[in-house]
């Protein structure tokens, strides 16, 4: 990824996808058209997944860690859609243990017949365990045909469910990195998909099969029983201590891991900056050092998983020499017969097998039930703001009033206010432009407008109504934000302005038009609306993008249209033309539009209805541009003298 390969084009490099070979290397694959990847982003054009949970959740209700037991109970709750499917492979698995269990008590009358050399008896009762065997298969295939099938669409479910929790409300509390998000998405929903196979089609299983066959040696000899359970307690002690270690060990793999992945795809992200600065080797200096420490706790997390299996198998090997010996004491006592003997150590074969493969599958659960306590604690936590309840009735496409009342926000507790007082209103149909000196808060004021976040102190109304108080995808629906950087999927052209609303060809071009990228697209564009832009619109310039993205918003009809920075991009002929045609637009709709811009060219905001000033978090100034002009010893007439002055 980031060796810069001669004669390579800068453009492609940006939509490139790669193939980790088994020996680590990474290898160029071309444009970026990994499946996985365009699944998730054609699912996030797409969802329309009720995401029911979040919907009766307030911050305060987010609880900061998933327990153990509430990871298992909404495991549990994952499975109620399958209850049919699951009852079914539970009568197979009952059935699995019990076809054992006659195939252990023929096999003691086998021995007695062959032993007897009654070669009749030894063809009937070979003839009976053949068909207990054939069942028993048939019903461990059943079995696990139907956990298969339910097993993957549990996991389809939790993956879908979590990308569209993370699309629509990023990842909460976590802060997790895009890298983090997308291993959890892909690597640690599908161990939790195999944990729960695993505990359906192994861990129940067997546990069954355990207790069948400690209630026939129970029948058979409670006393040869009871010299196998006097050795549990040594089991249980040993197995309970590396067990917990294991869990602590998978904790800390997991979390380093999640750290690499952040890593890799921030570097993978950066790698044209990587190559133009000469800065792989700092990169992979960042990297090595993550590794090494992932290494370290898998390295022992295998250790301890390994020693289980051992451990177990060392005591077992303790409780059957000890049992052994009982027995024949039994056997030269008279209490036991050799017949009762030989069904008996093959119904404890039969328990062997079950302990061991419990134990040995207990790693791979203990891996699945942390990734999902990872997992639910990214979803559980998502909305970092208060969803509000209330549905209000809007008038599509109506200009829209919006108050603020002192609003003071921050970003962390212990941070400083970004915002500190603000209080402003925006009449319905006014074009608002906002401007001030970087970092003053003017984008921050855009995240509250539109609900990313929530003000931390004071109130802002939407037409009257706390936006608090209305549910989020009207507030989405009715304020559209044109975003700094324009993003694109890795979709068309059509798609990126539909962005999941139905496909209207007519209004489509007119947004384009509107935009001023109806030209560029039909002239330029290879395939013109159905041109693929590439991984983040790579295939299409800043300013192409930008009117993209300005379409994007146009093709929702607004009541209140919020560009942030979104003419930066673009050359001065370009800002002028979109903004004539937004201007013409506005005024000859029936339905005006409220329009607030950001801009830190001052020569776009002459024209707004109402300049804003911000510095420091606050508003120090607002008027229109012949007002402020006039006023002496204003901050917008230095900053505009400052533009002015520069060459
Ligand atoms: N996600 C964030 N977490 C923490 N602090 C942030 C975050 N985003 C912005 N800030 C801080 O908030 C302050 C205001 O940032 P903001 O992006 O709102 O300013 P701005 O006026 O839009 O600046 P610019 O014109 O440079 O884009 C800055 O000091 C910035 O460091």
């Amino acid at each position: 990824a980031i060796v810069c390969h001669p004669g390579s084009r800068a453009a492609p490099v940006c939509g490139t996808s790669f193939r980790v070979s088994t020996s680590g290397r990474l290898h160029e694959r071309g444009l970026s058209n990994s499946s996985l990847l365009r699944g998730l982003q054609l699912q996030k054009v797409n969802f329309k997944i009720p995401l029911t949970c979040h919907h009766e959740k307030t911050t305060a209700e987010v609880s900061s860690d998933v327990q153990r037991w509430k990871v298992w109970q909404r495991l549990t709750y994952l499975t109620k859609p399958y209850h049919k499917e699951l009852l079914l492979a539970g009568f197979f698995t009952v059935a699995s243990s019990l076809f054992l269990l006659s195939l252990v008590r023929l096999f003691g009358s086998l021995t007695s017949a062959v032993a007897a050399g009654s070669l009749g008896a030894v063809g009937q009762l070979a003839s009976f365990c053949s068909l207990a065997l054939m069942l028993r298969v048939a019903a461990q295939f059943g079995q696990d045909v139907l956990l298969g099938r339910t097993c993957t669409a549990i996991e389809d479910n939790i993956r879908t469910h979590y990308v569209a929790s993370a699309i629509a409300y990023g990842f909460g509390q976590e802060r997790l990195e895009s890298g983090e998000a997308s291993i959890q998405a892909t690597v640690e929903i599908e161990r939790i998909g195999n944990a729960i196979l695993l505990f359906l089609r192994s861990i129940i299983p067997s546990f069954l099969q355990f207790l069948v066959m400690l209630g026939y040696i129970v029948y058979v000899s409670p006393l040869l029983t009871l010299c196998i359970l006097l050795t549990a307690p040594l089991m249980a002690f040993v197995y309970a201590t590396l067990e917990r270690r294991l869990d602590q060990s998978i904790r800390v793999m997991q979390k380093l891991f999640a750290r690499y992945a952040a890593f890799v795809s921030d570097s993978f992200r950066n790698r044209l900056l990587l190559q133009l600065y000469l800065a792989q080797e700092f990169a992979l200096s960042r990297l090595r050092s993550v590794a090494m420490d992932v290494r370290h706790a898998k390295i022992r997390m295998h250790t301890l998983r390994a020693s289980i299996v051992p451990a177990v198998s060392v005591c077992y090997a303790i409780t059957i020499l000890s049992m052994l010996y009982v027995s024949a004491v039994c056997i030269s006592r008279g209490y036991l017969e050799p017949k009762e003997l030989v069904s008996f150590l093959a119904a404890v074969a039969f328990l062997i097998e079950p302990v061991q493969g419990i134990a040995s599958g207990l790693g791979n659960i203990k891996e699945g039930e942390e990734s999902a306590r990872r997992v639910f604690r990214t979803i559980e936590g998502s909305p970092g703001i208060c969803l509000g309840k209330q549905k209000l009735q809007l008038r599509k496409s109506v200009a829209s009033r919006i108050d603020l009342m002192n609003v003071w926000f921050r970003y962390a507790a212990d941070a400083d206010y970004v915002l500190r007082g603000v209080t402003m209103t925006v009449k319905p149909g006014e074009r608002i432009a906002i401007v001030g000196g970087s970092g003053a808060g003017k984008s921050t004021l855009i995240a509250l407008l539109s609900r990313l976040c929530d003000p931390e102190k004071g109130n802002i109304y939407l037409d009257g109504v706390d936006l608090r108080e209305l549910p989020l995808a009207e507030v989405r629906q009715r304020i559209c934000v044109v975003p700094q950087d324009a993003p694109m999927l890795n979709c068309s052209v059509r798609e990126n302005v539909t962005f999941g609303l139905p496909t209207d060809d007519e209004k489509i071009e007119q947004s384009c038009r509107l935009a001023n990228a109806h030209d560029f697209i039909v002239s330029t564009l290879p395939n013109a609306y159905d041109t693929e832009v590439g991984e983040g619109g790579s295939n299409l310039s800043g300013g192409q993008r930008q009117r993209i993205a300005i379409s994007r918003a146009l093709y929702r009809d607004p009541g209140v249209l919020i560009l942030d920075e979104a003419y930066s991009a673009l050359d001065a002929e370009s800002e002028s033309l979109v903004q004539t045609a937004l201007r013409e637009l506005f005024e000859r709709s029936p339905c005006p539009r409220t329009t607030i811009f950001i801009a830190h060219r001052l020569a776009s905001v002459r024209y707004a209805d109402r300049i804003i000033v911000m510095e420091n978090g606050q508003i120090v100034e607002d008027g229109t541009h012949e007002e402020l002009v006039r006023t002496a010893n204003s901050r917008y007439g230095m900053l505009l003298s400052m533009q002015q002055r520069k060459p």
